[in-house]
């Protein structure tokens, strides 16, 4: 029997937070999970760098393929099932990989296992929406982030150290069982909604009801596809948080290894401190928000602050040390603003399709990290003219400011485009009856 007072409201909310997390934050694990045993990985199966980077970017395609299935699918269906069904594939795509044969059969893995965790970060975030009240989006959306992202940060040691300790197959295989596990508890204690949990409106911490579309899936695609807002919150949002995401995951090391001559283990310094900044400035920028009551001032600066952070590493005379602690910190702070994004186009749909709109802006972002990580590359090969000693192309500082300037181009686009976006003093612009 479920204890509807005050205190059950607020241990059930806990606890449905505290579940979604926990698999968002192994979604994270699977993510980063074939990078990190990348020398065993590659040693067992005898293939080179390209074949394990091939390998780990399935579970970015399917995943972001998925991303607007998983929207429809969790507005229609709720958070609950559709994690619960995730975490299972997910679950089951650890095991695959962690018993694979062959590399074939290996590179199965990632791809079941993107296609299990895509529904896990719109599930959280919609049932975020309905758990808490509107003036605590952004606050909540910044720890969602920051836990799902300094576990990105924390896991590479702690990776390490499990592979003193077990063979990189029973890993998977337990990371397997444990996300098999967290199913069985979500579906066992999530619940879409404070009504689903028997909790009646008419208290201070239930403002929403959950309500399902009745049209057809095509046509409220079609009614986000033709909301200007969320097409200027995307273009905000790529400006900050797609470069950013671009320059840690690929060229923010070896700018400062090629520009530099700094170690592989400093270089990559800068970026782990960088994506710190990113996770503590989400937790900052969303609770800020929520308490001044405005969200487009947060998104504008988010991208003022990424361009500066650009357009200073392409030009200011900096050098590792202070100077490149500051511009890395800046641009890794800046896309946090990502999060105030999230807040706002949840705020400027229909709540029955909010989780449809959360899904594309994230397929969105995700889009835009790909692209200007190819992008750059492109540009440094132009620059550097086929500079090759021993069949490996040579680079120097000068070959990155092409793409650091391209950078700071889209965020010039996102600077105007966070101009356009509608100011929702953190409320849903629409309201939705339940039907
Ligand atoms: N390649 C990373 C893009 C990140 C997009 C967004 N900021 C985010 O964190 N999404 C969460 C997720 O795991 O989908």
């Amino acid at each position: 029997m479920t204890d509807l007072s005050t205190f059950g409201f607020l241990r059930v909310r806990r606890t449905i937070f505290t579940l979604l997390t926990l698999s968002f934050i192994l979604g994270f694990f699977h993510r980063f999970a074939p990078g990190a045993f990348s020398e065993a990985v590659r040693g067992e199966f005898h293939i080179s760098a390209a074949a394990l980077g091939t390998l780990a970017s399935m579970h970015f395609y399917t995943y972001t393929a998925m991303q607007i299935p998983s929207g429809i699918l969790i507005d229609r269906w709720g958070s609950r099932l559709n994690v619960s069904i995730g975490a299972v594939i997910a679950g089951l795509g650890s095991i695959v990989f962690g018993l694979a044969p062959s590399f074939a059969v290996a590179s199965l893995g990632p791809f079941i296992v993107g296609l299990g965790v895509s529904t896990i970060f719109v599930g959280i975030m919609k049932s975020n929406s309905l758990w808490f009240q509107e003036n605590q989006y952004g606050w909540i959306s910044g720890i969602t982030m920051l836990l799902g992202n300094l576990g990105s940060v924390l896991a590479a040691q702690p990776l390490a150290v499990l592979l003193q300790w077990f063979s990189w197959r029973s890993i998977f295989i337990g990371a397997g069982i444990l996300s098999i596990a967290l199913s069985i508890l979500t579906n066992l204690f999530v619940r879409d909604s404070p009504q689903d949990a028997g909790f009646k409106p008419g208290n201070q911490y239930i403002q929403t009801q959950r309500v399902v579309s009745t049209k057809p899936w095509l046509l409220d695609l079609k009614t986000i596809l033709h909301n200007k807002n969320i097409w200027f919150t995307l273009g905000a949002g790529i400006g900050t948080n797609s470069t950013f995401y671009a320059f840690a995951g690929l060229w923010g090391i070896p700018l400062l290894q090629d520009g530099f001559h700094l170690s592989n283990n400093d270089a990559s310094l800068y970026t782990t401190l960088a994506l710190a900044a990113y996770g503590l400035a989400s937790l900052g920028i969303g609770w800020f928000s929520d308490r001044i009551g405005l969200r487009k001032p947060m998104i504008i600066l988010g991208n003022l602050l990424s361009l500066v952070g650009w357009v200073g590493l392409a030009f200011l005379p900096w050098n590792p040390g202070w100077s490149g602690w500051l511009l890395y910190l800046l641009v890794g702070a800046s896309a946090s603003q990502i999060v105030i994004t999230f807040a706002v186009v949840k705020e400027v749909v229909l709540p029955s399709i909010s989780g449809m709109a959360l899904a594309f802006l994230n397929a969105g972002i995700f889009l835009g990290v790909a692209l200007l990580q190819s992008i750059f590359g492109w540009i440094m090969d132009i620059s550097s003219n086929g500079n090759v000693v021993n069949g490996e192309p040579q680079y120097v500082f000068h070959d990155y400011i092409g793409g650091l300037l391209l950078f700071a181009a889209v965020s010039f686009v996102g600077v105007i485009s966070s101009l356009y976006v509608t100011e929702t003093h953190c409320q849903s612009l629409i309201e939705e009856k339940a039907a």
